[in-house]
């Protein structure tokens, strides 16, 4: 168990950790999540005992960590460095018995390359490497090594600093779900990961590291938000759930120039889906509706927090959601009619009438549209003759532009 009680730390005038509270129970894998520069590496090697805090205590298990001897210290804690460089030329498995060190009597002068060692090397998938030396491997394999050589430590805490930092996707799954493993034959584990998605796929809970202090912590979902990465990371971006695996999955965008208008996105489907997200996505301030309750556009405007009038299913477009919309579109600078499936003499279409700038995305030709008689046809092409017809990956840029320079006719 670690126990971290209000621990201040500080380079010379600078404080870079400003009371600091965690604890990680025995079987529980927290990870510290943050931007750089945060303070993460710090509080780990804090934890581990090679800086002594300026105030504030670390508990590992019963004991101080600060009262140990390294040797001591290094029984209760294994640590997988974030710098694996290595200026000497010792064989892959002297390094991995380096880490039974702490354990050898102090007379041995012999390393120790017994069973720990083959088991360390079997589980990080290192056991082919065992004769080379450790100066020639690629990061990755290096960085596996030292996993191992932490394994071989046999401590009942360990410490990672960005342990899959240069792994491959294979690798840096398997070595998280190996750090999984080792927390639930009831090691207490704290590893600073980058990879959000991973950590909140492996971890118990999350620890957002944010100069100096934590400034959230929990279970995964509820610590990696939208908001969060705003105020962290000062990153743009959505924090949606990974259909596989059921866990947070994050997408950052870059900060766009763009952007800026107000669109109101009418016409559902995957073409409404698509505009919503991507105008979004160019900075624009969206609204979005009405969709049936099963519309993926609404699914998307959901996700993205964007404001989306609703229909109930099987229900014609009620009242109150008409002056809903309404009010949107009057407010809006661009009203975008995402390819219209529903009869166009209908609702939509009377709402898209009153639109000042009007955009259309056509996805399928005209002559496969629904239109509801003479009357239905001649009112969309009416809408038509006022619109801009783009493809829907233009609309964003289209918003950008001034009204009419985009307007593009389709040839059908
Ligand atoms: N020995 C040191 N002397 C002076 N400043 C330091 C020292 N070590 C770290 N810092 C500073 O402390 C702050 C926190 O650094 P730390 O390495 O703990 O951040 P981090 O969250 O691990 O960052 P990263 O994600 O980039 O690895 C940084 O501003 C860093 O420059």
């Amino acid at each position: 168990m670690i126990r971290v009680d209000d621990v201040h730390v500080a380079f010379g005038d600078v404080e870079v950790l400003d009371g600091v509270d965690l604890t990680v129970e025995a079987g529980e894998f927290v990870g510290l999540v943050g931007p750089n520069g945060a303070g993460k590496t710090t509080l780990l090697r804090t934890v581990n005992g090679a800086l002594t805090p300026g105030s504030g205590e670390v508990f590992v298990g019963e004991e101080r960590i600060h009262d140990l001897s390294s040797r001591a210290a290094s029984r209760r804690v294994a640590t997988v460095p974030q710098d694996t460089s290595v200026r000497f030329a010792f064989d892959v498995a002297d390094v991995v018995a380096m880490g039974r060190t702490p354990h050898r009597s102090r007379f041995s002068s012999h390393p120790d390359r017994g069973a720990h060692v083959d088991a360390a090397l079997e589980r990080t998938e290192t056991t082919h490497l065992r004769d080379r030396r450790v100066d020639t491997l690629s990061g990755g394999e290096r960085q596996r090594v030292f996993v191992a050589r932490a394994l071989a430590q046999d401590a009942p805490t360990l410490v990672l600093d960005e342990p899959t930092a240069s792994l491959d996707v294979n690798h840096a799954t398997q070595t998280l779900a190996l750090v999984r493993e080792l927390a639930d034959e009831s090691r207490a584990v704290l590893a600073a990961i980058h990879d959000l998605e991973s950590a909140a796929r492996f971890c118990d809970r999350l620890a957002l590291v944010h100069d100096g202090r934590i400034v959230d912590q929990g279970e995964p979902a509820d610590v990696l938000t939208t908001e969060a990465l705003e105020t962290a990371f000062d990153a743009r971006g959505v924090v949606t759930t990974n259909p596989v695996t059921d866990s947070p999955a994050v997408t950052t965008l870059p900060s766009t120039t763009g952007g800026g208008s107000r669109v109101h996105v009418l016409g559902g489907g995957e073409t409404g889906a698509s505009v919503v997200g991507s105008c979004w996505a160019a900075g624009h301030q969206v609204s979005a509706g009405p969709f049936s309750h099963d519309d993926a556009a609404r699914s998307v405007a959901r996700t993205l927090e964007v404001p989306v009038e609703t229909t109930p299913p099987f229900a014609a477009i009620g009242r109150a959601t008409v002056e809903a919309v309404s009010e949107q579109i009057a407010a809006a600078d661009v009203t975008v009619l995402a390819d219209p499936v529903i009869d166009p003499a209908a609702t939509v279409c009377e709402l898209a009438d009153d639109a000042e700038r009007l955009v259309l995305v056509e996805s399928r030709p005209l002559a496969e549209r629904n239109y509801a008689g003479e009357r239905g046809r001649e009112r969309y092409e009416a809408l038509r003759r006022r619109a801009s017809v783009v493809d829907a990956d233009r609309v964003p840029a289209v918003l950008d532009e001034k009204p009419d320079a985009g307007k593009v006719l389709a040839d059908d």
